[in-house]
């Protein structure tokens, strides 16, 4: 049992598997279970804030467009019927607790710079401050192909470090990870994994459920990138039932558990982790700069180590950080424009081209 005095502050992302049942309609059932059990977790001082999913799944069970539409069509069509319906449904059980909750509609441009992301980061904080559940999900109707998140466990993984959560749970249709195919009667649920010793990519199948977008290839990525960043992840089967509960208050439920890093990372270094889709330029180093900026020495990327850089970009922009060979190795947040840094390659006694503090180690 938890203490009943600190606020615990944890993210619930459900997947659209655990929302829909088999014939795709929505499983209202769950969600009222789901909702149920959040109450409760508020009861136990834990601050919730929920990445749902299901807004396409819900409007498929709903509507059914004349003629054939292109994917993205469709996805609009069926995002815009269905997220009205979910949000619907989430409000209804949660007026039945007595407990406010907000529809948070995002994308990824709205995390794509530090003046976007400490917005996002405000609206959930306010939210949660004055005890209102943020529901949030992707804007599917207005987000394009290549502006997309993977799928809401990469979405989960921002929201989870952006409000400095101690724990992530993604709930899906199973229950963790499987040693081997889920479906092979010998695998068995890994139930612990430390991102520092195991790699279990041999194990993770191309397979995916048929509502879901990513599959388990982005949850894995997601849970370690995540659990070094200190947050616990735990990846459970969120069609059980009482799972939430059992998780927070059962130590032996089954389920996969990210063993979280104990090294912090401040609030910087975890937006810059997560904005690599928005690097404006390359810059190359040389093999003394890479080893220094790899070892566990606090090392800023000074002008000296740099060979040559590509791109346009401007003071405060995320750029990627490559080694000789083109392997990324960090990416981070230049202090200079790229004319600025042409000037000051190879130059000693100049200041760093990116600060320790604005530079994320991959
Ligand atoms: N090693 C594995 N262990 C468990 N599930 C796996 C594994 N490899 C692939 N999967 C697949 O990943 C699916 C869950 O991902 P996904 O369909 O995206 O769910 P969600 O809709 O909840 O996000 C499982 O239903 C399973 O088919
Ligand atoms: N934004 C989409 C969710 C897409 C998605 O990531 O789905 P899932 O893999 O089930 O979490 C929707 O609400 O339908």
């Amino acid at each position: 049992m938890t203490s009943h005095n600190t606020k615990h502050r944890i993210a619930i992302k459900i997947g659209s598997n655990v929302l829909s049942r088999k014939d795709g309609s929505l499983d209202i059932t769950r969600i009222s279970a789901l909702v149920d059990q959040v109450s409760e977790l508020r009861k136990q001082n834990y601050e919730v804030v929920l990445i749902s999913s299901g807004a396409v799944a819900a409007g498929k069970a709903r509507i059914s467009p004349k003629g054939k539409l292109d994917v993205v069509s469709s996805r609009q069509i069926y995002s815009a019927v269905g997220q009205a319906r979910l949000i619907n449904q989430y409000i209804i059980f949660f007026d039945n607790h007595n407990i406010p909750c907000g529809q948070v509609l995002t994308t990824k441009e709205n995390f794509s710079t530090r003046y976007h992301y400490l917005n996002q980061r405000n609206c959930m904080s306010v939210m949660l401050d004055n005890g209102i559940i943020p529901i949030v999900n992707e804007n599917d109707t207005i987000s394009v192909t290549e502006l997309m998140f993977t799928d809401n466990d990469e979405l989960s993984g921002l929201v989870a470090t952006m409000l400095n959560c101690e724990r992530l749970i993604i709930l899906s249709n199973i229950d963790g990870i499987y040693n081997g195919n889920p479906s092979d009667k010998n695998s068995q649920v890994i139930t612990e994994i430390d991102t520092q010793k195991d790699n279990i990519e041999e194990y993770i199948q191309s397979s995916k459920s048929s509502a879901g977008r990513g599959g388990m290839q982005t949850k894995y990525n997601i849970a370690r990138k995540i659990a070094e960043e200190g947050v616990e992840v735990i990846i459970a089967n969120g069609k059980r039932e009482n799972i939430l509960l059992d998780i927070i208050n059962n130590p032996n439920t089954l389920c996969t558990r990210f063993i979280p890093s104990s090294k912090p990372t401040s609030t910087v270094k975890k937006w810059i982790a997560h904005s690599e889709s928005f690097s404006k330029g390359e810059i190359y180093i040389n093999e003394g700069a890479s080893i220094a900026l790899k070892s566990d020495e606090v090392t800023s990327l000074l002008p000296i180590g740099i060979t040559h850089i590509q791109g346009v970009f401007e003071a405060g922009d995320i750029v990627t950080i490559l080694d000789e060979k083109g392997n990324q190795i960090a990416v981070g947040c230049t202090a200079f424009n790229n004319e600025e840094v042409e000037q000051l390659i190879g130059k000693s006694n100049s200041k760093p081209i990116v600060h320790y503090d604005y530079l994320y180690i991959d």
